[in-house]
C-alpha cells in the first residue's frame, strides 16, 4: 500500500507562449516546472492551486479560471509515497511573473520547451496538456532520472479525472 500525497502544478498559457520556472530549491531543484505544492490543512486543492501560483510567481489568477486537465501519479522503487499531481492551466490571470525564494520564472515558446532540463516524464504527458486533451498518467521510477514503467490515457470528461482512485 501507498502513502498518498497531494500536491497542485499549474502552468499558465498565454498564445504559443508556457510559463516555467526554474525551481530553486527542495524537491525538482534546478528542474523547470510549472508552479505548485502540497495542500495546507482543510485546503481544497483548487485554492492550493492559486496559492502556489501566487507565493512561487506573484501571479493572481481565480481558482474558478484554473481548469483540472490531468492526474499525475508518481511512485518510486522502494518507497511508499505516491505522489498524486494534480494538473491544471490557466489563461486567464493577472500579473506580471516574478521571481521568489523558490522560483524563477520565464515564458517559453510551446516549440521550444526546455525539456533537457525538466522531469523525464514531461516529454510524455506534455503532448496531452499542449493539446488540451485531458489525461491520467502514472510513472514508476529508480531515483530521480529512470522512469521504470509508465502508463498513460487520454480522458473523455473532467468526471473521469475524479475516478482514478
Ligand atoms: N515527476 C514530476 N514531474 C512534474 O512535471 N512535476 C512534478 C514531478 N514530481 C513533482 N512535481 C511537482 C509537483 C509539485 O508542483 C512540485 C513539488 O512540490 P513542492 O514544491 O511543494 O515540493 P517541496 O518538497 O519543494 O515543498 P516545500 O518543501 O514545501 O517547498 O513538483
Amino acid at each position: 500500500m501507498y502513502v498518498r500525497k497531494v500536491y497542485t502544478l499549474v502552468f499558465l498559457r498565454e498564445d504559443s507562449r508556457l510559463l516555467l520556472g526554474l525551481k530553486k530549491r527542495g524537491f525538482g531543484i534546478n528542474k523547470w516546472n510549472g508552479f505548485g505544492g502540497k495542500l495546507e490543512p482543510e485546503e481544497t486543492v483548487i485554492d492550493a492551486a492559486a496559492r502556489e501560483l501566487k507565493e512561487e510567481c506573484c501571479i493572481n489568477a481565480k481558482a474558478s479560471d484554473l481548469k483540472h486537465i490531468g492526474n499525475l501519479e508518481f511512485t518510486f522503487e522502494g518507497e511508499s509515497t505516491l505522489m498524486d499531481v494534480k494538473v491544471f492551466t490557466s489563461k486567464i490571470f493577472n500579473g506580471e511573473p516574478q521571481e521568489t525564494d523558490e522560483m524563477r520564472p520565464r515564458w517559453f515558446n510551446i516549440d521550444a520547451l526546455p525539456f533537457e532540463e525538466m522531469w523525464p516524464d514531461d516529454r510524455i504527458w506534455f503532448p496531452y496538456m499542449l493539446n488540451s486533451k485531458l489525461f491520467f498518467a502514472q510513472f514508476h521510477y529508480k531515483g530521480f532520472d529512470s522512469i521504470l514503467k509508465y502508463n498513460i490515457v487520454e480522458l473523455h470528461s473532467v468526471q473521469d479525472l475524479y475516478k482514478n482512485h
